[in-house]
């Protein structure tokens, strides 16, 4: 019998390419305005933006909504190599000495963890682990995730809850691969799901109210689709009545408004 190589999956005590480590504000959700420790995986399972991805040659389609954290999977335009790979013991240890409480113990210690990517879900033991010392340490953990892939019972047992960014049609990712209904049921079954939405135009409104009606999502928000100031202010004027008259609720994406496209905000 042949060994799995291909496997995406990192066990428990295995090691994960890091793009990311930072100390923020949640930019953007039910918690936006909080300050949190932020880690962003290497890899995504989508191409948002690329149609004919993988290719070294291609470019993203006119229109489309574009991923805005390449860096963490486009092998064609980016070096994934100068990512560190790290245990989850040490991503952790790193996002500890982050928080100014922690060498200030006047501070309140930052009560949120944020890991994002790419898409996190490819990395469940790193994860896990991550979600166990959050909770043993008194803090929150949320994932953003794409919603393509499970999350682990072990993964809710430790308490983790998910900021499920489904993609639309514009993102350009076909239908089958961004839409997986067993995942989207599941995770709106645990209780643990806010539906996000990327919104660039009208369309998307659309494809959002028929997703909404499909699966019986709670908690829909929708974001504006921008990396500048001005992109994601002019997007929420026109976003805001139609989330209000939806019944949706609307977030802005703070760290856009302040550092506009920076790395690592
Ligand atoms: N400040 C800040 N908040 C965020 N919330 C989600 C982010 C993401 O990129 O997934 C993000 C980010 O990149 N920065
Ligand atoms: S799912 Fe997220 S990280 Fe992956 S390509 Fe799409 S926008 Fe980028
Ligand atoms: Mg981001």
């Amino acid at each position: 019998m042949s060994p799995a190589i291909t496997a995406p999956t990192v066990r428990t005590g295995a090691r994960v390419a890091v793009a990311d480590l930072f100390y923020s504000f949640q930019g953007e959700g039910v918690n936006l305005g909080r300050r949190a420790l932020f880690v962003r995986l290497i890899k995504c399972n989508l191409t948002c933006g690329y149609p004919g991805m993988p290719r070294a040659a291609d470019a993203p389609a006119i229109g489309a909504m574009v991923c805005d954290t390449e860096y963490t999977w486009n092998t064609a335009k980016h070096d994934l190599h100068a990512a560190p790979a790290m245990s989850a013991a040490e991503i952790w240890n790193e996002l500890v000495r982050l928080d100014p409480a922690t060498d200030n113990s006047g501070m309140a210690a930052v009560d949120l963890v944020v890991v994002s990517g790419g898409e996190p879900l490819l990395h469940p033991g790193i994860v896990v682990d991550l979600a166990r010392r959050a909770t043993a340490s008194g803090r929150a953990l949320e994932i953003e995730t794409n919603a393509t892939i499970a999350p682990s019972p072990a993964l809710i047992a430790a308490g983790a809850r998910f900021n499920a960014g489904l993609k639309l049609a514009s993102s350009a990712v076909p239908y089958g691969k961004r839409i997986k209904p067993q995942v989207i049921t599941q995770l709106q079954a645990s209780g643990r799901a806010r539906w996000k939405f990327v919104v660039t135009g009208p369309e998307d409104v659309r494809e959002i109210a028929g997703l909404q009606q499909k699966f019986g999502l709670t908690e829909v928000w929708l974001s504006p689709e921008g990396t500048s100031a001005d992109v994601v202010v002019d997007r929420m004027r026109w976003l805001a009545d139609v989330a209000l008259t939806h019944g949706w609720n609307l977030t802005t994406r703070q760290h856009v408004l302040i550092w506009g496209d920076d790395r690592g905000r």
